[in-house]
């Protein structure tokens, strides 16, 4: 916020929101991520854009000083986006009255081939989108698009109204961030309320209370709807050939999860969800957008649960995909994602922060480069790639811990719901696919401490090799009768003992194995530098894995036990089953089962 420069303006559309997307998405297109909006990295570009609501809706008594700001940049990003795109997106410092209109999506039409080659990896989702959306005045029933951070999924949505040419309201529960603001952003948007000098910045209605809220909801969508027919009668009667917007009208509650965090009363996510049922209103459509899964919300309350929509993690494929799109010079970054993208992918598979580590890198990488449009042949890779090998471990600290931060909120909406339930683990386990929103590196954790408590800590040696992978060699060896006896008896012996405890040490020990396993393109070259950079002298990035372990263990995923009169340290044990950590190696692609101690 400290960042934002001095210059104010009034935006006069209602919903900010939808403004500053769609100058993230022309950005996007226009490849000018970083600095657009509030000159600052594309890792920090989703926060602050949500952020910009917070500004303009921020009620004057909350942050007088602060609201309504823009910086230059993105003033002067306003001013092109609409120019390049004949629409004006928002009416600065405009006066006009507002109408059913400043509902839209600004950014001019696009059309649905357009969206879908904008975002790969998501050409499913986008149709069943549209598909569930229907044609022009087409009911629906409630939405829940889901899936992890950067997901696309507020992107796409805006987007694809954007397309539909659709009126929508939309609020983000982070930005709104009680009840109060939430219901009466919601409002202002419905009653074409804007917030100025001349009203005091004052909302259009205040409302605290859920009943004040269904009543004066019900009230503003009945108007507005009412306004929409009007609208389309007249330009039915007039032959206009404007494009119609239709009679609905949509309301979509993004960032659900974070309603958790602070309703306490936990009133505000049953009323969302009863919204349907109890507004019986055929022309409101109602989207939830959320970080967590349909089964963090609801608990056989009685409402009609709405249709999901997973939007999957990426794939390492996906991810090349969206990052190559508007690069200059697409064979020199292909050639040089081939070397650096991978360890990143282990780390995190969000956009914004890959996107943001790697620009710096391809920097370094572009360096020795006099002409950047070259084509590389294979003896210039191998110097660029030496050029860039020094920098990659810092690199991968650096987004280390920025990805860690996320995933904390993910955890803690899946900490609290298993403190309440913990009996629902099993239940858990079974939709365990679309469960996974935690990150890479928590996830490599919990594989490690599943085989540190599965497997007895004398075979380590044999299961790892020096450079992390599985000793294939050692473990075909025929073995003796001796040792097979042996084998037997331990095997029974940890049977009957349940899972094992291990300390600190040979946890983090199995981690480092196991997320330096071959595959690492750098690791021909450099088989002493590891795939995440674990290496002993780094405190910064195992203080990042302590805090991701203790996350874990909060969560239950990992019992702590108390320290031991002995050692003196404090021993773990893995308390997941077999299932759910193969279904976690499978979303990493790790191979589980080679590295499992059986006879
Ligand atoms: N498939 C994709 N192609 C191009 N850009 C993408 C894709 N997916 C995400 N992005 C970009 O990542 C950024 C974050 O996207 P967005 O805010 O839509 O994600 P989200 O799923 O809503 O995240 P959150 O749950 O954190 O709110 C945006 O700049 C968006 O354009």
């Amino acid at each position: 916020m400290i960042r934002f420069g001095a210059i104010t303006i009034e935006c006069a559309n209602p919903n900010p929101t939808l403004f500053v997307h769609s100058l993230s998405f022309f950005s996007s297109l226009l490849n000018v991520r970083s600095g657009l909006c509030f000159s600052c990295d594309s890792a920090l570009k989703t926060t602050e854009v949500k952020d910009l609501q917070l500004l303009t809706y921020m009620d004057k008594d909350e942050s007088p000083q602060i609201a309504r700001r823009m910086t230059r940049s993105s003033a002067s990003a306003s001013s092109s986006a609409s120019t390049s795109n004949n629409v004006p997106v928002a009416k600065v410092n405009s006066l006009e009255p507002l109408t059913v209109n400043d509902l839209l999506v600004g950014g001019g039409t696009v059309s649905l081939d357009d969206i879908i080659s904008s975002f790969p990896g998501r050409n499913n989702q986008i149709l069943e989108l549209v598909r569930l959306l229907g044609p022009l005045n087409s009911p629906m029933l409630p939405l829940f698009v889901y899936g992890g951070s950067s997901a696309g999924k507020t992107s796409i949505i805006l987007q694809l109204f954007r397309h539909l040419n659709r009126p929508l309201v939309y609020s983000s529960c982070r930005t709104c961030h009680n009840q109060r603001i939430l219901f009466e952003s919601i409002l202002n948007q419905l009653l074409l309320h804007r917030k100025s000098a001349a009203n005091g910045y004052s909302n259009a209605k205040r409302c605290e209370r859920p009943s004040d809220f269904v009543n004066f909801l019900r009230e503003a969508l009945t108007n507005v709807i009412n306004n929409l027919k009007e609208k389309s009668d007249k330009l039915v009667s007039n032959k206009t050939i404007e494009k119609e917007i239709g009679n609905m009208i949509y309301l979509v509650f993004d960032n659900l999860q974070l309603v958790k965090q602070w309703d306490k009363s936990s009133t505000v996510l049953p009323l969302l969800f009863n919204l349907y049922d109890m507004l019986k209103m055929p022309e409101v459509g109602l989207i939830f957008i959320s970080g967590t899964s349909p089964d963090t919300f609801y608990s056989n309350m009685g409402y009609v649960e709405p249709i999901p929509i997973y939007f999957p993690d990426y794939t390492e494929g996906d991810i090349r995909l969206i990052l190559l799109r508007n690069q200059a010079n697409q064979k020199l970054y292909s050639s040089f994602l081939d070397v650096a993208l991978r360890p990143f992918c282990r780390i995190t598979r969000q956009v914004g922060h890959l996107s943001a580590a790697l620009k710096p890198l391809y920097e370094k990488y572009c360096e020795p480069l006099s002409d950047k449009g070259v084509v590389p042949n294979e003896d210039m890779k191998r110097r660029l790639f030496s050029h860039i090998k020094p920098h990659i471990t810092s690199s991968l600290n650096e987004i280390f811990k920025v990805s860690s931060l996320p995933s904390t909120e993910v955890e803690t909406c899946k900490e609290k719901r298993w403190k309440a339930n913990p009996k629902r683990l099993g239940q858990l386990e079974e939709i365990g696919d679309l469960d996974f929103h935690m990150s890479t590196t928590a996830k490599y954790l919990l594989i490690s401490a599943f085989l540190a408590s599965r497997n007895p800590a004398t075979l380590d040696a044999s299961l790892f090799d020096s450079k992390g992978g599985s000793d294939n060699r050692k473990r075909k060896r025929k073995p003796s009768e001796k040792v097979l006896e042996k084998k037997e008896s331990l095997e029974e012996e940890l049977l009957m003992k349940g899972p094992g405890t291990f300390p600190l040490e040979r946890l983090l020990a199995i981690f480092q194995c196991i997320v330096s396993v071959a595959e690492d393109p750098s690791n021909d070259e450099e088989q002493n530098n590891d795939g995440l950079g674990v290496q002993g002298g780094n405190g910064g990035l195992m203080s990042d894995v302590l805090l991701q372990l203790s996350s874990l263990c909060n969560a239950n995923f990992i019992f702590k036990g108390r320290s031991c009169p002995i050692e003196g340290s404090n021993r773990y044990r893995s308390t997941i089953s077999e299932g759910l950590a193969l279904k976690v190696a499978r979303s990493l692609k790790f191979p589980l089962s080679k590295y499992l101690y059986r006879r």
